[in-house]
């Protein structure tokens, strides 16, 4: 394995700091996973099912709405629906006029326009089927706590695939519940053909996870169990060619000049950029990478003392917080995305006299985050947890990390489907060689580990076929 890096993980960056307070435990990139068997599997074969930390499923998640018809709320947090139909009935994020929209159009008795002939954005699909309200006050923040993105320009099928399905799926209607019905059962059926194995840690439908001293735990046990001589850190890859015998020969940029390696097979995992570069000479069709826009965006980890904080839905002066996070639709003009309430999610990320508040910031709709200096990114993510999370006499937070990615997360918008095609055929012409990464996996944590699991059974296949095609050459 070769990362240009000192240390492996890639945008998992789990760090901590013992001070006079106590210790505090935090991420600079992504905070937390949904659960997979792939996930629980590659942790149990690593030796590490005992360090996984599951969140309680039914830790709300919050949006912040404030006037313009939302019922009233503490702080004017809205928790999102977890039970549905059952907590359908409190959720007053939305207006009457506005679940009545979603509902009719959800079980399909407003039928949706039919789906125009080009690719549709996520707003296009989600105001067809359930309302320009749903769409400002659900699915806009949720977009931003998924891709930093741009509901505009994101392809509803390429980003939301799994929801965009749910529209040709259904038996009895054009709604996306009777979808919803057919993909639960499909669900059910993968799940008795694929028993998870008694062994690996069991966890419950909308837990999420991630590892007592946090996500970094995973890369670093992967890197362990690999050994220091199969780790080449601070390696940036530079070129990629083929020998006519076969051999892929990679050139690599180190501290000690540059370095060649021979392999039978190469998987490819960098970002787009370095991606499109370098692989194109063997598969021309990896230039429409450059195409692939990831926009930037900044992670702050504050520590505010329990008594900062306002009443909020949940809390106790013992414990403020009881969430998930909350988010931030754009129309609300507050800056930030949304914050993670890490503290509440997972135990010990901090001393018990404090709560641990993650908030992103910048995004698609905000490029500028990157011009930014980091005090200025500081006092804006400070001024906006306090008006919404806050008492007014609190005093400033303890700051722990402000990590800026300037490129974070791609963007899988209109086109992006067709990009990957290309890629795949092209891909396909170049025996030995995989290509994966966020671009192309799906942007979650868990997709990521799920798609590095099958393409490396593809691979050992691959290395067993070669192995015996040499032996009878050589033979
Ligand atoms: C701020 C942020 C928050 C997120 N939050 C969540 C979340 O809460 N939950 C979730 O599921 N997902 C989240 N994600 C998404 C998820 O973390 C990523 O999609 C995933 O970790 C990406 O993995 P990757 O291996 O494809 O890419 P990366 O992690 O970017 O890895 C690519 C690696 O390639 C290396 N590299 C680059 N160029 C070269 C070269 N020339 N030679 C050698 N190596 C090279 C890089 O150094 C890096 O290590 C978040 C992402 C970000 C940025
Ligand atoms: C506000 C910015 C961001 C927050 N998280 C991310 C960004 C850009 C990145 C991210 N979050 C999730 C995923 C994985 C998606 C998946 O398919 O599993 C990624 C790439 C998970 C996620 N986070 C939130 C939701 C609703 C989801 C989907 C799955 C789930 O419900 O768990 C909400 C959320 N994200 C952020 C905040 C502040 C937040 C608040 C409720 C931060």
């Amino acid at each position: 394995m070769a990362e240009k890096n000192q240390e492996v993980g890639g945008n998992v960056i789990s760090k901590s700091i013992k001070d006079e307070d106590g210790e505090f435990v935090w991420e600079e990139g992504p905070n937390s996973f949904q659960p997979t068997p792939a996930i629980v599997k590659t942790a149990h074969e690593l030796g590490i099912s005992s360090e996984l930390v599951l969140a309680d499923g039914s830790l709300p998640r919050f949006v912040y709405w404030s006037g313009s018809g939302a019922g009233t709320k503490l702080a004017n947090l809205h928790a999102l629906p977890t039970n549905l139909p059952g907590d359908l009935l409190s959720f007053n994020l939305l207006t009457w006029p506005g679940k009545i929209r979603a509902g009719l159009g959800a079980i399909g008795l407003i039928k949706p326009s039919p789906q125009p002939p080009y690719e549709e954005s996520i707003r296009e699909f989600v105001t067809r089927h359930l309302g320009v309200e749903t769409f400002e006050r659900v699915i806009d923040p949720f977009v931003s706590g998924v891709y930093a993105g741009d509901p505009d320009e994101l392809a509803m099928n390429s980003a939301l695939r799994k929801i965009h399905r749910l529209e040709g799926l259904g038996d009895f209607g054009p709604g996306l519940v009777s979808g919803a019905i057919n993909r639960f059962k499909e669900i059910a059926d993968e799940k008795s053909l694929n028993p998870p194995d008694p062994e690996w840690r069991t966890y419950k439908s909308g837990e999420l996870g991630s590892f007592r001293r946090g996500l970094q735990t995973l890369p670093i046990a992967v890197s362990k169990y690999l050994g220091p001589s199969r780790v080449r850190l601070g390696h940036a890859l530079k070129s990629l060619d083929r020998e006519p015998g076969g051999m892929f020969v990679a050139t690599f940029d180190t501290e000690e000049g540059e370095k060649v390696i021979k392999a039978k097979a190469v998987a490819l995992t960098s970002p787009t950029k370095t991606t499109s570069k370098v692989a194109r000479k063997l598969v021309p069709e990896a230039k429409r990478l450059e195409e692939v826009y990831s926009p930037p965006v900044a992670s702050v980890t504050i520590a505010y003392p329990k008594s900062s904080f306002k009443d909020l839905p949940g809390g106790s002066p013992s414990s403020p917080l009881r969430g998930f996070g909350h988010l931030l639709p754009r129309k609300m003009g507050i800056r930030s995305l949304g914050t993670i309430w890490s503290s509440s999610l997972f135990p010990n990320r901090c001393p018990p006299d404090y709560e641990l508040l993650l908030t992103y910031i910048g995004g698609a709709r905000d490029r500028g985050i990157a011009d930014m200096s980091e005090a200025d990114i500081v006092d804006r993510v400070n001024k906006d947890v306090r008006k919404v999370l806050l008492k007014d006499n609190a005093p400033d937070g303890k700051l722990l990390g402000c990590r800026v990615w300037p490129v974070a997360i791609p963007q899988y918008r209109r086109g992006h489907k067709e990009i990957l095609e290309e890629l795949e055929r092209g891909e396909g012409k170049v025996e030995g060689l995989y290509l994966g990464g966020n671009y192309r996996t799906g942007v979650a944590f868990g997709d990521c580990v799920g798609f590095g699991v099958e393409e490396a059974k593809k691979i050992k296949e691959f290395l067993k076929k070669e192995g015996k095609v040499r032996a009878k050459q050589e033979a």
